[in-house]
């Protein structure tokens, strides 16, 4: 981890925090300016505006479960807007947009024009770098109308978006698809301005973008992480995205969470690591003990307490991280792990 003046780690200019109920949300972004809200909570509800910035709720915690809000800080102070269902809010550096796709009966025409309208959002206001992109697919493995799974069907739309847009967004970013509890497709992503964002690859992982048509008819458009180098020359920080049990491009020890566990968090360690970065022309690194907000899906809820208490010992009581018992996007994966390094 590099910081700009020894023993002043200064906070990221972009930072995030995961606020739980009963804490006070004001008083831990004190001084800081909100660019977004995302509740991984109960029911969901389209995105809006809430108190000055984009607000979106996340179907991704049953009742008596946990649910957090991760909150977008910067600071510098935001503008917000709407344009049709995209909410947004920018600092000048940074961009946040969220927005919901309802329920369909097939889903790449939609996703394909939600993703160009985004694109074209982002571009407009001069935000031409991807950093993160978040996707919660309802069923995510389950049938669309045609018999494929949603996922493929999602990420078939994607492809097309990020092939239309290839000239002027360049490259792919961190990203997580992951299932949430309610049908229809939640959306929020992250932006920044150019040059400031570096896509990473895991030397232990086929890049998804190049996995074989056995997983679908169009591969995942993302990246196995982004750095964003900011441009008050804070530190740096490393968004990994969703990590699983995956070796090249197969599903590895399906049935054992244990085993799934071990070979993510091996994975992530790989990826952040100052070799994986020197390898991409970066310098520094990272070590799982860097990680923070962090997020775990895992797909039964009876090996929720043995994740638990692998992520506790893996990880140490430094990072903040929240469970969510949810679908993976591929059926014989257990658990998956995203996080930030800074
Ligand atoms: C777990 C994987 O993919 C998942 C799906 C993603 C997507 O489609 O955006 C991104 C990361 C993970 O949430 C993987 O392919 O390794």
């Amino acid at each position: 981890m590099t910081v700009t003046h020894p023993g002043l780690a200064r906070t990221a200019a972009l930072d995030c925090l995961f606020v739980r109920p009963g804490d006070d949300g004001r008083a831990r972004t004190a001084g800081r300016h909100v660019l977004g809200r995302v509740t991984y909570g109960h029911g969901g509800r389209p995105p809006q505006l809430h108190d000055g910035a984009p607000l979106a709720r996340m179907a991704m915690a049953a009742a008596d479960d946990e649910r957090i809000t991760e909150v977008w800080t910067t600071d510098r102070p935001v503008r917000h807007g709407r344009d049709g269902g995209l909410v947004y809010a920018e600092d000048g550096e940074h961009f946040l947009c969220a927005v919901r796709i309802e329920e369909q009966d097939v889903y790449r025409d939609t996703v394909r024009a939600v993703y160009e309208a985004a694109f074209t959002l982002m571009w407009r206001l001069g935000y031409t770098e991807l950093l993160r992109m978040w996707n919660l697919v309802g069923a995510i493995t389950g049938r669309n109308g045609e018999g494929m799974e949603n996922y493929q069907d999602f990420c078939v739309g994607r492809a097309q978006a990020f092939e239309s847009w290839s000239g002027r967004i360049p490259g792919m970013p961190a990203a997580t698809g992951i299932g949430s509890l309610r049908p229809g497709i939640d959306l929020y992503f992250l932006a920044c301005r150019d040059g400031r964002a570096r896509h990473l690859e895991n030397p232990r992982q086929t890049p998804a973008h190049r996995y074989p048509d056995r997983y679908g008819p169009k591969s995942p458009s993302f990246a196995r992480a982004t750095l964003l180098e900011p441009a008050d020359g804070s530190r740096p920080v490393l968004y990994v995205s969703g990590t699983a049990s995956i070796i090249g491009d197969d599903t590895v020890h399906p049935g054992d969470v244990e085993r799934q566990c071990a070979v993510t968090l091996a994975n992530i360690q790989a990826l952040v690591a100052p070799d994986n970065l020197r390898r991409h022309g970066l310098a520094g690194g990272f070590r799982l003990a860097d990680l923070d907000c962090v997020k775990v899906y895992v797909r039964d809820a009876e090996d929720l307490p043995a994740v638990r208490a692998h992520c506790a010992k893996a990880l140490g009581a430094g990072p903040d991280i929240a469970f969510f018992n949810v679908d993976v996007c591929r059926p014989d994966l257990l658990v998956e792990i995203e996080g930030i390094c800074r």
